[in-house]
């Protein structure tokens, strides 16, 4: 085990744990194996978590079914107020959650503490929303009959969360999952695992009994086909690539789990020549380097109509122009490094594709001159839509600007894609607005605004996106059955 003090200092180091929480009690892996998470902005160790296996996955998940009755049966106003103390505790402890998730992650400091509050504003969100699951009663079809719908949790969760993320993707899930009465196995991506366990600290702090929340770390494969393929677990809530996404899906075929997927994304972020051209920056800008454009809602290419385009690009690189990239935690940095270096060939290789195409570098265009994970905030202008880029997501902070003439030509290149997560545009005319709003293909659209995450909206992606809603009076219901009662015998 690495002794991260030195290099991590802590308010409360016990935050910081290399080690996993199953049934209350904080576990190594039966082979005593771990494995080393590093600091994407240094190369350096920031520590080592457990590599567990299937075995001790069934134990987490065996840990989670056995505190079910008990958690179930709880007031909602009772697992509220176990809720509330964690959403304070984290809080509380912003600067250090903080600290533990630029040192894995590598986002500014700012940026994390502004997840921190993201995170806990889930789980206040649920808090209260657990309180209002409620049912229906139904005009009845028969004489002497009633008809009664109530809602009852799903039971065992199991909740596979990716790296951009490392607190709010935690508690998007569990967040709902908790309020509604089930209980939980999560598996952080190996990347970013202190997060997560930092979070479980909070929730033993918070009052929340054995067994509710249980965390373990370990290769995906092995603990992955647990989680899908065991028949106590009934609901799987995943973000991360599509890819995967299929894959898990397929997983959980054999024992019908319900399942969440929120998958990868394809934003079109369209500037029309109507649109408030500083505005449509500024939304640029939030939407596309958030997170050094590692959000599966960053705009991934910009369609601009020609009557503002060179306007639009020359104000962009002046924006991109005055990014600081550099290590998470020096000061004025708003650009971090990407994950790893398999991030930065995927984003050198869209670039290299683009402009072999014709594209031209407006700014950036290579890694950055600190090395390691850092690559230069980059604009590219003229892309054609046969470039990589225009396909996948390049997940990095590279915008690529698309020219189009027609409405009817934008809304048919934003729409030209297998996803449908995020989609963003920028007019005035107020019948563009519907038009467009009501053709675009995507779950969530953005509206003369960049940045439109939060816990009170339905977050979540149509076509290969995804299924189901995170966030919002929406969100409980991926964790909650229905039950329909029918009654008879009432005499009238
Ligand atoms: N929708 C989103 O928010 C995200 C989208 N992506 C997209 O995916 C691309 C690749 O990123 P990547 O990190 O590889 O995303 P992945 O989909 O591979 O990883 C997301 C999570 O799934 C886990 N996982 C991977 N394979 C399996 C498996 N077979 N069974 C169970 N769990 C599994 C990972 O574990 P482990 O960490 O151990 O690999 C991680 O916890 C990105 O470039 C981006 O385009 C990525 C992250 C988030
Ligand atoms: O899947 C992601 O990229 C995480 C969602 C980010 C957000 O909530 O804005």
């Amino acid at each position: 085990m690495l002794d991260a003090t030195a290099t991590l200092p802590l308010k409360d180091p016990e935050l910081f744990r290399q080690a996993n929480f199953i049934d209350g009690k904080w576990v190594k892996a039966d082979s005593g194996k771990t494995l080393t998470v590093r600091n994407p902005a240094t190369g350096e160790p920031v520590g080592e978590v457990p590599a567990m296996g299937a075995a001790e996955t069934r134990r987490a998940i065996e840990a989670a079914h056995a505190a079910q009755p008990a958690w179930r049966a709880m007031l909602a106003k009772d697992r509220a107020a176990i809720l509330r103390k964690l959403n304070d505790l984290m809080l509380a402890n912003a600067d250090d959650l903080a600290a533990i998730m630029t040192a894995e992650q590598g986002k500014p400091l700012a940026e994390s503490k502004g997840e921190v509050a993201y995170a806990a504003s889930f789980i206040e969100w649920f808090a209260e929303e657990g309180k209002r699951v409620y049912g229906d009663t139904i005009p009845q079809n028969a004489k002497g009959r009633r008809i009664i719908v109530q809602k009852e949790p799903i039971g065992v969760f199991a909740a596979i969360t990716p790296w951009n993320f490392p607190a709010a993707m935690i508690t998007r899930k569990t967040g709902p999952g908790w309020a509604a009465g089930c209980t939980g196995v999560i598996r952080p991506a190996s990347q970013t695992p202190f997060s997560a366990l930092a979070i479980a600290v909070l929730a033993e702090r918070a009052g929340m009994p054995p067994g509710v929340c249980n965390v373990i770390t370990g290769p995906s494969g092995e603990t992955g086909k647990e989680l899908t393929g065991n028949p106590l677990v009934r609901k799987l809530t995943f973000t991360g690539s599509t890819d995967v996404g299929r894959t898990l899906l397929a997983q959980c075929a054999p024992t019908i789990k319900k399942t969440s997927m929120e998958l990868g994304g394809n934003a079109p972020f369209i500037v029309f020549d109507d649109a408030d051209l500083d505005a449509a920056v500024q939304g640029a800008m939030q939407s596309k380097y958030r997170n050094t454009g590692q959000t599966c809602v960053c705009a991934n290419r910009i369609l601009v109509q020609d009557g503002v385009y060179d306007a639009f690009a020359a104000k962009l690189k002046t924006a991109v122009e005055a990014l600081k990239v550099g290590p998470g935690t020096e000061e004025g940095v708003t650009q971090g490094p990407l994950i790893n270096a398999d991030a930065v060939a995927k984003v050198e290789e869209h670039v290299a594709d683009a402009t072999k195409r014709g594209a031209k570098v407006v700014t950036g265009g290579k890694r950055h001159s600190r090395g390691g994970n850092f690559y230069e905030p980059t604009v590219l202008a003229d892309v054609p839509p046969e470039a990589m880029m225009f396909r996948e997501e390049t997940f990095g902070p590279v915008a690529p600007l698309f020219r189009f003439k027609t409405e009817e030509e934008a809304v048919r290149l934003a729409n030209d894609t297998p996803f449908g997560l995020a989609a963003y545009f920028y007019a005035r005319d107020v019948g563009r607005i519907f038009r467009v709003a009501e053709a675009l293909e995507a779950g969530i659209i953005g509206i003369n605004e960049g940045l439109i995450s939060t816990e009170v909206a339905p977050f979540g992606g149509v076509k290969e996106s995804g299924l189901g809603r995170e966030g919002s009076h929406y969100g409980i219901d991926e964790y909650l059955e229905v039950k329909y009662l029918a009654l008879g015998g009432i005499g009238t």
